[in-house]
């Protein structure tokens, strides 16, 4: 599904906004009166359209236009969601919901990507704040996947509804917060973190690095893939959560944390916080440091995809969605995807090893194509790879999308072989080619076999038509 969407303040979040949606194939229109808005949504939207695509094994669909327009009433007509994402005022978010509400189709979503202000607090005084409901994403938004979706109490059902929708079909996880309170869920963990933080940079205790490192090398590991509570419940040993609970419960008496105490916000916190942080990360960009960013959570989605994990089933179910069944066209185009950062090696190219599991989907992918799909496998039939020959005939860098056609040149009783020629998508250009053949063999007796019938004869069809044309 995809549609229209305005996007109303292009800064940090409306950028990465404006990315996710049009990488998803959605027409975007941004207003920001911001001269520099449309130089930064593209340096956010080069960053963005190198790192989402690497979350795929499903092409991306085609990528929507992203326009700039000069009012509010250009954005919104005709938008399916309007998202709202000035800076946190509520006097002007109120006087940008006015507008917004008065130009935008009563059939829109109107998403507020607000950190802390409830939904019923930008309804107020609205003639019509039905479709209005908090949208609070994740920096960056093009590629984490939560969105705290919290309805006002002059939000309309439909309007949830057709957010979650929305939100699902643009790769998001939408957790739908039933109670309006400030801060929503999310943000009250991170105002508590960041407030400790806070404290032990003031109080001399720790610098920013060592509270960086005291995150990433620990319990930040532990939480983007099994959160708070499931991970104390194994940390209380076999009697879980009731033993853990026992144990440190008292500890919550105990002067262990400053959280409810805020330290003074003036110029030297500023200074002191700043001052360690360009010292910590200065002589690096913030572009270069998006990129980073960008890598690594793309290597951590990915390694969590393989597990079927926490935000990686998001993934996983989401690339399901992508992916639409193989045409017929000779020959079969098996695989087209983007080169993911992690499958890069030492030599900043694609990893020799990246071409068999390239070359495996594709024989997968005809397998299913032939009927040789999971239910067949379940029931203990399958193809045995016996032997592969891959020719590596050009660098594949990270981020470069290719794609892979397939021939059958051989498919007679259990035998298969497969011809792949693995192709980049801007040229053409043939960067390896695989010579692969398989034998059909019982899950049982894990003996070569006959395939079932269906199969051999879908195996010999295209033998045929691939032959007949090569
Ligand atoms: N930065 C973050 O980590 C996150 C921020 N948010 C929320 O997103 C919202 C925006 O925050 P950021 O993107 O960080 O701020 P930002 O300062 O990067 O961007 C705000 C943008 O709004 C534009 N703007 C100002 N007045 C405007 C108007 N009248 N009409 C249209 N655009 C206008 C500015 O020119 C600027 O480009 C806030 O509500 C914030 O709480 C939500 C999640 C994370
Ligand atoms: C600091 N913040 C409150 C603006 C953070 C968020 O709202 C979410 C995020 O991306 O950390």
């Amino acid at each position: 599904m995809s549609g229209t969407a305005a996007i109303i303040g292009g800064g940090v979040i409306g950028g990465g906004w404006a990315a996710r949606f049009a990488l998803m194939g959605w027409e975007v229109w941004v207003f920001d009166p911001d001269p520099e808005a449309e130089r930064k949504i593209a340096a956010v939207m080069a960053n963005a359209e190198r790192a989402l695509p690497m979350l795929y094994e499903a092409p991306m669909p085609p990528r929507g236009a992203i326009r700039f327009v000069s009012t509010i009433a250009e954005a919104v007509a005709g938008a399916d969601w309007v998202q709202e994402s000035v800076p946190e005022r509520l006097d002007l978010k109120l006087k940008i919901y006015r507008d917004i509400v008065s130009h935008a189709s009563s059939e829109a979503v109107i998403g507020s990507s607000t950190s802390g202000f409830r939904p019923s607090q930008l309804q107020e005084g609205l003639p019509d704040a039905s479709r209005i409901v908090v949208a609070h994403p994740f920096n960056p938004v093009y590629l984490l996947p939560l969105i705290e979706l919290v309805p006002g109490v002059k939000t309309a059902p439909e309007a949830v509804d057709k957010a979650k929708e929305i939100l699902t079909g643009i790769g998001m996880y939408p957790l739908h917060v039933r109670a309006e309170i400030d801060a929503h869920i999310a943000d009250r963990f991170l105002e508590a973190v960041w407030r400790e933080a806070l404290w032990l940079v003031k109080d001399g205790i720790a610098t920013t690095e060592e509270i960086d490192n005291a995150i990433r090398y620990g319990f930040g590991l532990r939480w983007a893939q099994m959160g708070l509570f499931e991970t104390y419940r194994i940390a209380g040993g076999e009697a879980g959560m009731r033993h853990f609970l026992e144990q440190f419960g008292p500890c919550l008496t105990w002067p262990w944390t400053r959280l409810t105490d805020v330290p003074e916000f003036n110029d030297d916190l500023v200074d002191l916080i700043a001052g360690q942080s360009d010292e910590q990360s200065g002589h690096r960009t913030i572009r270069e440091l998006e990129r980073q960013r960008d890598d690594n959570l793309v290597a951590i989605l990915h390694a969590l995809k393989g597990r079927e994990a926490a935000a990686g089933k998001l993934v996983l179910d989401h690339d399901a969605l992508l992916r639409g069944p193989l045409g017929d066209g000779v020959p079969l185009v098996t695989v087209r995807r983007t080169v993911p950062v992690d499958w890069t090696d030492v030599n900043g190219h694609m990893n020799e090893g990246r071409y068999g599991q390239v070359f495996s989907d594709a024989s997968e992918e005809l397998m299913t194509h032939v009927g040789a799909d999971r239910a067949y496998i379940d029931a203990g039939n399958s193809y045995f790879t016996a032997e592969t020959n891959i020719k590596y005939l050009a660098e594949t860098l990270a981020a470069e999308k290719f794609f892979v056609e397939t021939r059958v040149t051989l498919g007679a009783g259990k035998k298969l072989r497969l011809w792949h020629e693995m192709k980049r998508e801007a040229d053409g250009e043939t960067l390896a080619t695989c010579d692969q053949f398989l034998l059909h063999v019982s899950l049982e007796t894990r003996r070569s076999c006959p395939p079932l019938a269906h199969v051999a004869e879908a195996v010999e069809r295209l033998a045929a038509a691939h032959g007949a044309q090569s």
